[in-house]
């Protein structure tokens, strides 16, 4: 195992992986253990550079069981979903030397090694944001590296899914499709790479993030409620998704934008629309909005009230309608925060005036820390600090201003990106997550 007698060497292999946004939703399994879903979906892979999840792995004799530590804390690797993946990955090692340190492992002693893992997501986890996406491909990817997997990004999407569906379409950049497949095994459930990101790069993706506390109903036990108890998700798998499927591949393999937007926000709608159907009803869209509201002047209740998604949704109807054509498209996962989907750059500064516009920040916040990610859009939305905020007017498609209520603190703050590259390994020391002495969290 270790060619140098008595040193217990550390290997490591560090890895970034992107998280993704469906555009065509999965919802609903129909094999709970090995993750297959009731339909195809379709994803796009958002930039790396504002929103991934960066993990290391290391493996050496020294290590006394497999240990993971996320976002600075260490937490379990029992659970049924990372075994899963670890036992997948294990099987498929192969030997891995590295003459430099005098390291030489076998296909037959990753049977008995055991590996860290170090992972830190550079965005909210557990709040909508699709960390699950991120991390668990992060995850495959990097221990495949590690364990000298040969095998292709759909093989490792395959192993991917089974620790969350979709960090199956993690594995690739750009544009991506889950194909359910039709296997018991599930051999046959892996993504594919529909374009990549250079294909379709002038579309600006713009995050607005309500809420980043953990979402109340996982997308996991949200979607097998919604299995066990909705008849509309019956139709959704069977007749609608399939139609859609081949509609959204054919608009983005001709960067079709109105077919693209369209289709994106019907299926947003309707994967909303099969929460409600379901017993009990799940309400991603607004669970930040359960508000305590005065009754009859006198006792207090507990309503819903959509106060985020509702101008969101108004505010891109409206003015895709003024446009005539769309300008921006919506979508919103398992949770508050929208994803804004526009045309081009010029349709990306219109909308970041618009959100802006509706949602300011609380007069204590720094335009900085309010609109992340690439800040030329808010260069070009003309906006350069927080005065220009409140100069702005309303949106010309707005007939009757007086009715326009700007919703201020609703929105925690903005993310602008765009359409992300793949998985890649960090060859730079230096972004290593761990100590290449202890092996432990540097
Ligand atoms: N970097 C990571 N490495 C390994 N596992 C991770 C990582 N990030 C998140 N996870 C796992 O994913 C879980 C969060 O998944 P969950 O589906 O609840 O939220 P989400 O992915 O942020 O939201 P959604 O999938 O609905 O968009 C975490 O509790 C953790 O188990
Ligand atoms: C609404 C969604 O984001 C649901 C994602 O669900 P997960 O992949 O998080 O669920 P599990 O497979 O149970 O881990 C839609 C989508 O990403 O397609």
């Amino acid at each position: 195992m270790a060619a140098e007698s008595g040193k217990k060497w550390v290997l490591t292999v560090t890895a970034q992986t992107p998280t993704n946004i469906a555009v065509i939703k999965y919802w609903g399994k129909r094999d709970e253990d090995l993750i297959l879903p009731i339909n195809d979906s379709i994803s796009v892979t958002l930039d790396p550079d504002h929103l991934c999840t960066t993990t290391s792995v290391a493996v050496s004799p020294a290590f006394t069981h497999d240990r993971m530590w996320l976002n600075g804390k260490e937490v379990s690797l029992s659970g049924g979903r990372y075994q899963n993946c670890l036992r997948e990955l294990r099987s498929r090692a192969s030997d891995v030397e590295d003459e430099e340190k005098g390291i030489k492992i076998t296909k037959k002693d990753w049977e008995k090694l055991h590996v860290h893992v170090v992972s830190y997501n550079n965005f909210p986890t557990a709040a909508g944001l699709a960390s699950s996406a991120a991390g668990l491909a992060c995850l495959v990817f990097s221990l495949a590296k590690l364990m000298n997997v040969k095998e292709d990004h759909s093989k490792l999407s395959a192993i991917a899914r089974q620790g969350s569906g979709s960090a199956c379409r993690s594995l690739y950049g750009g544009f991506v499709k889950w194909i359910m497949g039709k296997e018991e095994n599930g051999s046959d459930s892996i993504a594919v790479q529909l374009a990549d990101e250079k294909h379709w790069d002038d579309l600006v993706i713009i995050i607005a993030v309500v809420s980043s506390r953990q979402k109340e109903t996982s997308s996991t036990s949200g979607m097998r409620d919604t299995v066990e108890t909705s008849m509309l998700i019956k139709h959704r798998a069977k007749e609608v998704v399939p139609k859609r499927i081949i509609q959204m591949e054919e608009a983005i393999k001709n960067r079709d934008f109105p077919a693209f937007a369209r289709l994106t926000c019907a299926d947003s709608n309707q994967f909303h629309a099969v929460c409600l159907d379901t017993l009990p009803p799940i309400f991603y869209m607004n669970d930040t909005s359960h508000r305590q509201e005065p009754f009859f002047n006198s006792s207090f209740i507990n309503v819903i009230v959509p106060h985020f998604y509702l101008p969101i949704i108004s505010c891109v109807e409206k003015w895709n309608r003024h446009e005539e054509t769309p300008q921006v498209a919506y979508t919103f996962d398992a949770g508050p925060n929208a994803v804004l989907i526009s045309h081009n750059r010029k349709a990306a500064a219109l909308l970041l005036q618009r959100l802006l516009f509706y949602f300011p920040p609380q007069s204590d916040t720094d335009l900085n820390s309010y609109v992340i990610g690439d800040k030329t859009i808010l260069k070009d939305a003309g906006i350069h600090e927080m005065k220009d905020i409140e100069a702005l007017a309303p949106p010309p498609e707005i007939k009757d201003t007086n009715l326009t209520q700007r919703h201020k603190g609703d929105v925690s703050y903005f993310i602008c990106t765009r359409p992300g590259r793949g998985p890649v390994v960090l060859t730079d020391e230096s972004r290593s997550l761990i100590n290449p002495e202890t092996g432990l969290p540097k």
